[in-house]
This record gives structure tokens, C-alpha cells and sequence, in this order.
């Protein structure tokens, strides 16, 4: 019976070129026996088998974890999802099956496997939470999503009478037991049968034209072409699964033949692995072709052991780097490859418009296509800019038929195509009207198109946002989620997780450096930090946040937070116990990389620096900032906020010029800025006269800079506040005080970098901005030095 429901299943993903999804429900070896069954039937070419757990006879191919998926396809996957049930795992698993071929689940019964917890859901379960307060609420949407979407079959294994299996739908499109069946087409989209041809005129070898599966690649491809000539700049954009990264690939392989030096980036080298197996494929072809039988056609490829680089045979190279890296453009590459360019600060991206060309992949929809103002502001720049830009859009699916049911089916069931409200139905909202709301996993269940695009307006302002997101959204026990939603629609939406309240031995065990799930700004305290009593009050971190992108800047973030901070907040500073229960918690919390318009946004919100990270961010080269808010006035959570305020100043005041010497001058200020720990000013009379000298007369900074030290961290801190006496340092003046002072770069650079005419200039800036500084700070003493020089 189930090698005939394979069959059909296989005989009508073939014809469709189409896949379809088997669901073997029951005892696991059982379903092991089924999956057996199944892929003798089918005889297929290639199989993969994920599991966490032993019990398979043979393995054509079994992938330690579904990452080695990444990349390569299979005709037949099956997914154990008996030990654990990873979301991200079904994802890749879905996207490793070609047209024609079968994912094949098993799961636990159907009806009984929402209330069963796995490993999974003991990763969710962090403390002081147990695994008993997970819930299994994505399960039960999931299980909904096998039984209603065409495409799926599901057996009941040994549910039958006498124990048979039973078949609970067979899942055949074409067939009248699917109420939820569309006529597919047959005829849509066949597999080319015949690669495609090099277009015309092309310039890169017929060979990256016959790599090609679809049209649109041919097209992409051709555009690809012009990025041997300096001056151009190409944009490809994509949903998932049409063939962008590989197209790029292609080209960065035919480039690379020509003898040019390609520097491939993306957020991860994982998402640019694509790019990188067609580019050697590429290259290795070549190589073959052109071996003569002189004996030493070896590949030359890696010759250093170097994954991440690609020598080809003319002196070309396709090489990757880390964004953050890359932007710099090491070694004068001929052309840049972003891959994945949304999900990288506009920032970074204007580093690549120094090359001499550049291309910009991104995917439209879904989790990678995250833009953090790719889509707007950057494609603006980029227009402005003097590239001749060309765009290119593939829409033609590569390796499935457009109406392939599995792929909506894996869309719904993922939230793989969630996006925010469109523009035009948010348009015009004011915050004012918006309406506070408790977005509660009960409510997103039952409101689907809340749930999309709640979800969607995380996905598309946060680059990291995967599956397993979703399952946390619903089922973990420490997060929640508030929104703004504005005539039904969700406007600003803020995820948010409770922190701390952990028990003396959780604590201790953290203290002494044993890493404890969740609870990430307790345990930067705890373990980073050294304070073993950090984990005790308890936090609510906005995990995070986002407004719709057409409604930025308009305050809608700030009240998102005023709102959140009036529920949680009340009744805050109450002794010293750290009691979480309730709804209220000792202090708000955030933890983010670090960018100006960021610090003073959470600055205004309440938010004040008790630290930021020594190492950078590989993808977007931010520091992460950890800020806290408490919620009363001397309860435990200022009480944690004073201390480590304190020592975030006290730290700053070495670090700056060892760990932070690279971070952003902006980024310096702003986290300063929001620190709330008054520098006190100590100085000596000849420190004192040092300072004054170089401020009104003949004086040296390199006379005293610890003095200036004190000054520059006092200035910055306080801002211009208090500042009655004299002018508050501008920008400029406040970056000339991190570079120079806190920072302790030589002269010259710091000139250069400010646009000072001269480092003589630089240094007289230096003193002028030392003026208002004496006046604020200055004792008897020095104020009296002072008035030698201006009453001379
Ligand atoms: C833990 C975290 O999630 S931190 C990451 C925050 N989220 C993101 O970066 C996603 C993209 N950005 C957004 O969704 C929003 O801009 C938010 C959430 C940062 C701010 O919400 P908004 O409704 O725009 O903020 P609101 O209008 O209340 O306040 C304006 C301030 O927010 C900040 N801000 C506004 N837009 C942006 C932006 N695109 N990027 C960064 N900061 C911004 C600025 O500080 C701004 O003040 P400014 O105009 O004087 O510079």
C-alpha cells in the first residue's frame, strides 16, 4: 500500500515537475520500515536521510545536520522528526528536493504530537522556565497545514483496522479525495530539456550559458557580463529558488577565466556557498576542456587549502570575505559580488560603490531578503551614483514548476513569504490612532493574516529572523509580542523576552562561566562583567523591534515602547527580592548593534549604556550596545543600572584606546552620551596648567592626556546638558575628541580623516574645544590660569 502511494506520488510529481510530501504518522520504526518501503518503490537516484538517532539499514547520504543540505538537492529527502522538530531544518529539507521527487516525513501521530515536547522544544525551554511551559502551538498549526494543503500525502501507521496503516489522505492533486485541490497543469513549466543557449554577442564562454537552467538566468548572466568593464553596477533581485546566487556565480566564474580578481561577499560564507559551487564548476570545467595530455592539467584550484578562494587557471580568482572586511576592498579587486545585499547595513554597501564594478543580488520576499534600506535608500544611492546600473528580476523558478503545492505549502506552513502590511494600506496612519495591542500566541493562531504580518514586519526589519522564530513566537514560554496596529493593520511591533529572576545556583554556575539558554543581557553581566548577583532582578529585553518601513521616523517606535514600558512597568522598584511574578519587572533592557540613529533612539526611550561589545559583527561590522532602563527609582534594577554604568565609564576609559580604537567616532559619542555615570574630574594643578595652556596659551595635549582623557569622557557624557558656561561641542568637535583623545590616534590620521587643513589646525581645534571644557570643569585653580592668558 505505501509503495503504491509512492508511486502514484512520484508518478504525479514527475509529470508536474512537482514535488510532493509523504507523511508516515505513528511509531518511529514503523515509520523508518514506511520510508523503506517508500524509496524502494520509487527507486530513486539520490536519497537523503536526516536524522538525530540510529535506526536506519542503509544511507545512500546522511547529512550530519540539514546545513549539509545547503546547496545540493536530492530526488528523495527524508526527515526523522521523532527526537526534534527544527523548523529550519524542514525548510532546508523542503529546499534540498528537486521537481519529480518526494520529502518524506515522520513524525509522531498526528493528533497526539502537539502536546509531545522534543529537544526542540527543550532549546525554548530557558531558564527559570522548564520544558513543561512550552507549549506546542506551532505543531498544532503545522499539523493543520499537512492535513489541508494539496500535495501531502498522510498515512496513519498502524491505525488501521487490524492494525493496518491507514491512509488519511493521499495527497494527489489530481485526485477527487482533496477538497483543497487546484487542476494543476500538467504541462506547467517542464524541465529544459536543452540547456539554453549563449544569447547573441555574448562575451563570456558558451559554457556559463549552457550552465544555466532557465531564461531568466541567461538574462542575468548577460547583464553579469558588463561587470568586466570598470563603471557598471548591476542589481539582480529574486524570490527564493530562482537561481540568482547561481547565476552570480556563474558570472563570477567567467569573470574570474578572464583573468579578473572577483571579491564575493555575503552575510554569511553559507550564503554564498551557492555562488561559489557554480563558479568552480565553471573553472573546473574549463580546466578539463583545456587539458592536452601534457600530464600536469591537476586542479589548481584551493592550492592553499583555502575554501574560500578560487584560483583559476589565467591568474583570475573568485575569493570571499566577510562583509564588514570586504567593504574596505582588499587588494583592489576588478569586481564585488554582494550576495544577500539587503541584509547588510547601507552603511557597508557604499563601501562597494569604490569599486570599479559591483553587483548587488538580493532576495525580494522571505527571510533573506530582510532589507535594512536596501530597497529604498540604498537603490537611490546607487542610482545617483556614476555606475550605469543595470537591473535584472528572475522569476522563473529553477528547479520546480511555479505551481509546485509543496512550495506553498512550505511558505504557509514557515511563514516563508510573511511581509508587513503593503504600503498603500498604512499609509497615512497617524500614531495617535494607533491602537496598542497584546499580540498573544492564542490570537496569532487564530488570526492569520495578524499572525503574517506581525511576523513579516519582523522578518523584513531583521536579517536573522528564521523559521525556528516562529515556533518561539508561539510556543516559548519567556517571549512576547506587543504591536501598533493602525486600522487593522500592524504598524510597529516589538518582541520581547524576560530575563533574570534566575535561582542562586543557575546563577552561580553562570557566574563560573557555564553558558545558561536565553537570558542574554544577565548573562553579559554575569559572565562578562564578573557579577554574580546581575541574573537576580528581573528584565524584559526588547528582543526586537520594528515600524512598517513607510512609517519610519514618525514616532511610532517610541510609543510602541512608552506602551510597553506602561505594562510592565508599574510597581517597579519593589525591594529588593527580584520577584518576577506578575506582569511587572525590575528594569527593560535591549541588546542591538550599535549605530548613532539607533543609541539616541533608545537614549529618548530611557535607555542608558552599561556596555559594547570589543568584537564586531562579521555581516554589518556593528558593535552591540547593551542598554537598561529600571523601572523605579532605587529599586534593583537601578541599583544594576548605577553599578554598571559605573564601570562601563571606568572600562571606556582604557578600552578606547585598546579593544574600541576602531569603533565608529559616532558610535563613541552615542553610547557615552547615554551613560549615566558622572565622570568625576580629579586633576592635579599641573594637569591643570597643561590643559589650560593648550586651551588659551602656549600649552601641549601630550603634556597631560590622561587629563584631557578625563575632560573628553566628562564632556561626552554629560553632553550639553548642564553646559551654562560655555558652547557645547559640536559633531565634529565630539569626534575629534574620540579619534584624538579617547582613542589616541596619531595627528595626521585624525587631520585627514576630520578634513582639517593641518595637523597645526587639528591641534588648535583640539584647544578651542578645550575651552568651554575648562570653564565647565575647571576648579578655582584653573580658572585663575585661565584669566593670565585671556586678560593678556
Ligand atoms: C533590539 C532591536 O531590535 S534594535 C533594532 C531596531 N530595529 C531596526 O533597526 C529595524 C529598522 N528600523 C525600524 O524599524 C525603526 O526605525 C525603529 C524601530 C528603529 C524606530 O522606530 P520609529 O518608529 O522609526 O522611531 P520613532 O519615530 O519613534 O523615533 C525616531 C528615531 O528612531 C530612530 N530611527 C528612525 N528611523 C530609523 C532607521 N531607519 N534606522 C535606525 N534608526 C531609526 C532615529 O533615532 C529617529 O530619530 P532621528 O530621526 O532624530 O534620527
Amino acid at each position: 500500500m505505501i509503495a503504491a502511494l509512492a508511486r502514484d506520488a512520484k508518478r504525479e510529481a514527475e509529470a508536474a515537475n512537482e514535488r510532493r510530501v509523504l507523511v508516515f504518522a505513528g511509531d518511529r520504526d514503523s515509520g523508518i520500515d514506511a520510508a523503506y518501503d517508500a524509496i524502494e518503490a520509487v527507486d530513486p537516484t539520490s536519497t537523503a536521510i536526516v536524522s538525530t538517532r540510529e535506526g536506519f539499514r542503509f544511507e545512500e547520504h546522511r547529512p550530519r545536520s540539514t546545513d549539509e543540505l545547503l546547496g545540493r538537492t536530492r530526488e528523495v529527502v527524508v526527515l526523522d522528526c521523532h527526537e526534534q522538530f527544527v523548523p529550519n531544518a524542514l525548510g532546508r529539507s523542503v529546499g534540498a528536493v528537486d521537481g519529480g521527487g518526494l520529502l518524506v516525513l515522520l513524525t509522531p501521530g498526528l493528533d497526539a504530537w502537539p502536546a509531545i515536547r522534543d529537544r526542540f522544544d527543550d532549546s525554548l525551554a530557558v531558564p527559570p522556565y522548564g520544558i513543561e511551559d512550552v507549549t506546542g502551538r506551532f505543531r498544532e498549526r503545522f499539523v493543520g497545514t499537512l492535513r489541508s494543503h494539496p500535495g501531502i500525502a498522510v498515512v496513519s501507521l498502524g491505525t488501521g483496522p487490524d492494525g493496518n496503516d491507514a491512509i488519511e489522505r493521499d495527497g494527489l492533486v489530481g485526485s477527487r479525495g482533496d477538497a483543497a485541490a487546484e487542476p494543476t497543469v500538467q504541462a506547467t513549466a517542464e524541465k529544459p530539456t536543452t540547456p539554453p543557449n549563449a544569447p547573441p554577442n555574448a562575451t563570456f564562454p558558451a559554457a556559463a550559458y549552457e550552465a544555466c537552467l532557465t531564461d531568466d538566468q541567461v538574462r542575468a548572466v548577460r547583464a553579469f557580463e558588463s561587470l568586466a568593464t570598470p563603471g557598471h553596477a548591476v542589481v539582480a533581485e529574486a524570490d527564493r529558488g530562482r537561481g540568482k546566487s547561481s547565476a552570480a556565480g556563474i558570472a563570477a566564474g567567467a569573470l574570474a577565466l578572464s583573468g579578473a580578481d572577483v571579491l564575493v561577499t555575503a552575510p554569511a560564507f553559507r550564503n554564498a556557498a551557492e555562488v561559489f559551487a557554480r563558479a568552480s564548476e565553471l573553472i573546473e570545467g574549463s580546466e578539463s576542456d583545456g587539458e592536452d595530455g601534457d600530464g600536469d592539467g591537476g586542479n589548481e584550484r584551493n592550492s592553499e587549502g583555502d575554501t574560500h578562494r578560487i584560483d583559476a587557471p589565467g591568474g583570475g580568482r573568485v575569493r570571499f570575505l566577510a562583509p564588514a572586511e570586504a567593504a574596505d576592498l582588499p587588494d583592489d579587486p576588478d569586481a564585488v559580488i554582494v550576495d544577500e545585499a539587503a541584509a547588510l547595513p547601507v552603511r557597508l554597501l557604499e563601501g562597494f560603490l569604490d569599486a570599479p564594478a559591483v553587483a548587488f543580488c538580493t532576495t525580494v520576499h522571505g527571510y533573506e531578503g530582510a532589507g535594512r534600506g536596501f530597497a529604498i535608500r540604498f537603490k537611490e544611492r546607487l542610482r545617483a551614483s556614476p555606475f550605469a546600473v543595470r537591473d535584472v528580476r528572475l522569476d522563473e523558478p529553477i528547479r520546480y514548476a511555479r505551481n509546485d503545492p509543496v512550495e506553498a505549502w512550505a511558505s504557509r506552513a514557515l511563514l516563508l513569504d510573511a511581509r508587513p502590511a503593503v504600503d498603500e494600506a498604512v499609509a497615512g496612519s497617524a500614531v495617535g490612532d494607533a491602537t496598542y495591542r497584546r499580540l498573544t500566541p492564542d490570537e496569532l493562531l487564530a488570526d492569520e493574516a495578524l499572525l503574517r504580518e506581525a511576523f513579516g514586519l519582523l522578518v523584513a526589519a531583521h536579517y536573522r529572523t528564521e523559521p525556528n522564530d516562529l515556533a518561539r513566537l508561539l510556543d516559548a514560554p519567556n517571549l512576547a509580542a506587543r504591536a501598533l496596529v493602525a486600522e487593522g493593520r500592524v504598524v510597529a511591533v516589538a518582541l520581547l523576552a524576560r530575563e533574570g529572576r534566575l535561582d542562586a545556583e543557575t546563577r552561580r554556575r553562570m557566574y563560573e562561566g557555564e553558558r545558561v539558554r536565553g537570558n542574554m543581557v544577565p548573562d553579559v553581566l554575569t559572565s562578562q562583567l564578573r557579577d554574580e548577583t546581575a541574573a537576580e532582578p528581573c528584565g524584559l529585553r526588547t528582543v526586537r523591534i520594528a515600524t512598517h518601513h513607510a512609517l519610519r521616523g514618525e514616532g511610532f517606535g517610541t510609543r510602541l515602547l512608552d506602551e510597553v514600558h506602561e505594562e510592565f512597568g508599574e510597581g517597579g522598584g519593589r525591594g529588593t527580592d527580584g520577584d518576577c511574578d506578575g506582569d511587572t519587572v525590575d528594569y527593560f533592557s535591549v541588546g542591538y548593534g550599535a549605530t548613532p540613529r539607533l543609541l539616541r533612539f533608545w537614549r529618548r526611550a530611557g535607555y542608558r549604556t552599561v556596555h559594547l561589545s570589543t568584537s564586531r559583527n562579521d555581516a554589518s561590522g556593528e558593535h552591540s550596545a547593551i542598554m537598561l532602563r529600571p523601572t523605579g527609582e532605587d529599586g534593583p534594577g537601578s541599583r544594576l543600572l548605577d553599578r554598571h554604568a559605573a564601570a562601563f565609564r571606568d572600562r571606556e576609559r582604557d578600552g578606547l584606546s585598546d579593544a574600541h580604537r576602531d569603533v565608529d567616532p559616532d558610535v563613541v559619542a552615542g553610547a557615552l552620551r547615554a551613560c549615566p555615570a558622572s565622570m568625576p574630574i580629579d586633576l592635579t594643578e599641573i594637569e591643570w596648567r597643561s590643559v589650560v595652556g593648550a586651551s588659551y596659551g602656549p600649552g601641549m595635549y601630550d603634556s597631560a592626556p590622561g587629563a584631557f582623557r578625563d575632560l573628553a569622557l566628562a564632556a561626552l557624557i554629560e553632553g550639553d546638558d548642564g553646559s551654562e558656561t560655555g558652547d557645547a561641542l559640536d559633531d565634529r568637535e565630539e569626534r575629534l575628541l574620540v579619534r584624538k583623545v579617547l582613542q589616541g590616534r596619531p595627528w595626521e590620521s585624525v587631520a585627514d580623516e576630520l578634513g582639517y587643513v593641518s595637523t597645526a589646525a587639528c591641534m588648535r581645534a583640539l584647544g578651542d574645544a578645550y575651552e568651554p571644557l575648562v570653564e565647565r570643569y575647571g576648579t578655582e585653580f584653573a580658572l585663575e590660569e585661565r584669566e593670565r592668558f585671556i586678560s593678556d
